[in-house]
């Protein structure tokens, strides 16, 4: 069994215990339930630098990455560096991450949140917006057509943004319909953690221009964000660069200040 196979494993047996302890109704009394949620892709269209920074303690590639700084630090730092959005792993098991992290941001900061997640049921996505975030991640590797039509729907019923992520063309292919925002293209295989930001590129021509394209994964330099602007893409997800640092907001004012001096 591969990682992702496992992950999602897991997820199922994590989401059902959950259903079985916290009904949804507690959830949709959540003060922030009925919160105005801050689309990201508008804010990346109007966007020049359109960094996505990532809250990410560890990973399955990486194992520790940062387990010394706080997530209300990492969002104000995110913040003030003028990142577009934050993205938050909530994932327990394999990243460090919570649910408690997708709040701690959302008390911390305005910007647009998005839980980062593997997102199999749509008690995931009720729970998204009950801890504040205004976007969320469905991944083609692991749902059918099916699967992405009904929880893309459920999730603009909710007001939540959609970022849908691909890393090849049958996956781009299946995905493609209107209760998407924004297409993110995964430069990580995550079976087999190859990162190749020529995934990218390949399948930009593919994508229709009514999606805002995303550029997931392995974003390291100025240079590699110039060169995928010349493909079309407006968003930059980045996560490891930064939190690899002992200040991951202090990396990403230094590096948007550089971005923003080079276009
Ligand atoms: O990062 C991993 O090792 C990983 C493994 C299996 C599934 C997902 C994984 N990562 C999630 C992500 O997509 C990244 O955290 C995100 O795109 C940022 O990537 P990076 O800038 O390379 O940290």
């Amino acid at each position: 069994m591969n990682i992702l196979d496992k992950i999602i494993a897991d997820k199922h047996k994590e989401v059902a215990l959950k259903k079985s302890i916290i009904p949804i109704k507690q959830l949709e009394n959540s003060v922030l339930f009925d919160r105005e949620t801050n689309s990201l892709a508008k804010a990346l269209q109007n966007s020049d630098t359109g960094i996505i920074a990532e809250h990410k303690r560890r990973s399955p590639s990486k194992s520790v990455i940062n387990q010394k700084v706080s997530v209300q630090d990492v969002a104000d730092g995110y913040q003030n560096a003028g990142a577009c959005g934050m993205s938050v792993l909530s994932d327990g098991k394999y990243f460090g991450g919570s649910l408690e992290d997708l709040l701690l941001a959302r008390a911390t900061v305005q910007m647009p949140l998005l839980r980062k997640e593997f997102i199999i049921d749509e008690y995931q996505l009720v729970e998204a917006k009950a801890h504040g975030a205004d976007v969320i991640l469905l991944i083609a590797a692991v749902l059918s057509r099916d699967e992405i039509k009904s929880l893309s729907q459920f999730a603009k019923s909710l007001s939540l943004d959609v970022l849908l992520e691909v890393h090849n063309q049958d996956e781009l292919q299946k995905s493609i319909m209107p209760s998407l925002d924004m297409l993110g293209v995964n430069n990580r295989n995550l079976k087999t953690f190859e990162v190749s930001t020529d995934i990218s590129k390949t399948l930009s021509t593919q994508i229709p221009d009514d999606f805002v394209k995303v550029s997931e994964s392995g974003i390291s330099t100025i240079e590699a964000i110039k060169d995928l602007k010349q493909y079309g893409y407006k968003g930059f997800l980045i996560g490891e660069n930064f939190m690899k640092t002992e200040n991951p907001g202090a990396s990403a004012v230094e590096f948007i200040q550089k971005l923003n001096k080079d276009l």
